[in-house]
């Protein structure tokens, strides 16, 4: 049992809810040993705020009356007013105790909560990409293309696992071969510079289509991420399976970068919306190429093993974990939890 962390318990019922720039998703556990009663997901664009939202989809649906509420939020958790970054919805605590009656409110990092399912979910609900075996206790890190790009680190520290909510969706990526030093040029910018996210989402995956469309002079007739995505898997576009192709490699390069900065011996682990359904454009052996193109430390990225988490709401699995044994995790509830 962790030592440090250990001061904070929740009131049940518990709202929990992983609220990312397109999707959110929101459950309520009645008690730590219930199962999460689950809601339909909501999409953020169909409601002017979260405090709407939850109101209109949740409480208005529900005779349960939570006390206390742990949200997940894509964005970077800072001060009264927590913004996403995707989405022009603002988390606003006092209105969490007036409006909608609660006494007690957590707010987290999205992809901290997506590193609590990895410590929440077991085998059945990892797809592993390639070869390598985790080491127990090592550290792991957690990436996914969504709306944006998510990063968490997820270390073993102090008995207990702690996941490390960070911003790594925004570094740097820049071309590598030749072709990509072709296309890069056409890439969107933001103020000057090509981020992980520009190409590592759902935009970033039309984002690439248009580019490679464009470097060749043809015409981009495809506008959604989901129609690259099928065009790509059943090869009737040739533009849309280099972009898959290109999509995959630099998250295979990033996934790399992210596994030699946390040594992550215990896995990586991909989640969001879009890795699950590009299960086999990860398994033909471009994204492992990459992610272990990392000399002088080949071997060891070699050695590493990655895992799509299949589960539909890892997150929230994550977060039902940490609400019902909040000790049970490393998780840095100060600046970030407010009461009534
Ligand atoms: N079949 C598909 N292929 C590729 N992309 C898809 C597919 N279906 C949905 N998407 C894209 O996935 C993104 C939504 O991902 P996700 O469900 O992880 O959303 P989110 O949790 O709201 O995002 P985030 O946490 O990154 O802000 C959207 O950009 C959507 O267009």
């Amino acid at each position: 049992m962790a030592q440090l962390f250990e001061d904070t318990v929740l009131k049940f019922p518990v709202l929990i809810g992983d609220i990312g720039g397109t999707n959110a998703r929101f459950a309520i556990l009645t008690g730590p040993h219930a199962d999460p009663k689950e809601f339909p997901i909501v999409q953020t664009a169909d409601f002017a705020t979260i405090d709407d939202a939850i109101q209109t989809s949740i409480l208005d649906r529900t005779s349960l009356r939570p006390m206390s509420a742990v949200l997940a939020v894509a964005g970077p958790v800072e001060g009264d007013e927590i913004r996403l970054t995707n989405c022009p919805w603002v988390v606003r605590p006092k209105t969490f105790f007036g409006e909608l009656g609660f006494s007690e409110l957590i707010v987290l990092n999205d992809f901290e909560a997506q590193a609590l399912a990895v410590v929440a979910l077991g085998e059945p609900h990892m797809e592993k990409i390639g070869g390598g075996t985790g080491e127990a206790l090592a550290s792991r890190v957690v990436l996914g293309p969504g709306t944006g790009l998510g990063v968490a680190g997820l270390v073993h520290a102090v008995h207990t696992w702690i996941p490390v909510p960070g911003e790594g969706g925004h570094m740097d990526i820049g071309p590598r071969t030749e072709r990509d030093y072709a296309v890069w040029p056409h890439i969107e910018q933001i103020e000057g510079r090509v981020s992980g996210e520009q190409l590592l989402s759902g935009r970033g995956l039309v984002n690439l289509y248009r580019a490679i469309a464009r470097t060749d002079g043809k015409e981009a007739v495809l506008t959604t991420p989901a129609e690259v995505t099928a065009h790509a898997l059943d090869k009737s576009d040739a533009i849309a399976v280099e972009a898959v192709e290109m999509f995959v490699t630099a998250l295979g390069r990033t996934a790399g970068d992210l596994a030699l900065v946390f040594m992550s011996k215990g896995g990586v682990f991909l989640t969001g919306g879009i890795a699950q359904k590009i299960i086999p454009a990860l398994k033909t052996g471009a994204f492992r190429r990459a992610f272990e193109d990392k000399a002088p430390h080949s071997h060891l990225l070699s050695t590493m093993p990655v895992y799509v988490i299949t589960h539909p709401l890892a997150a929230l699995a994550g977060l039902a974990a940490f609400a019902r044994t909040p000790a049970l995790f490393g998780v840095e509830t100060h600046g970030r939890s407010w009461s009534a």
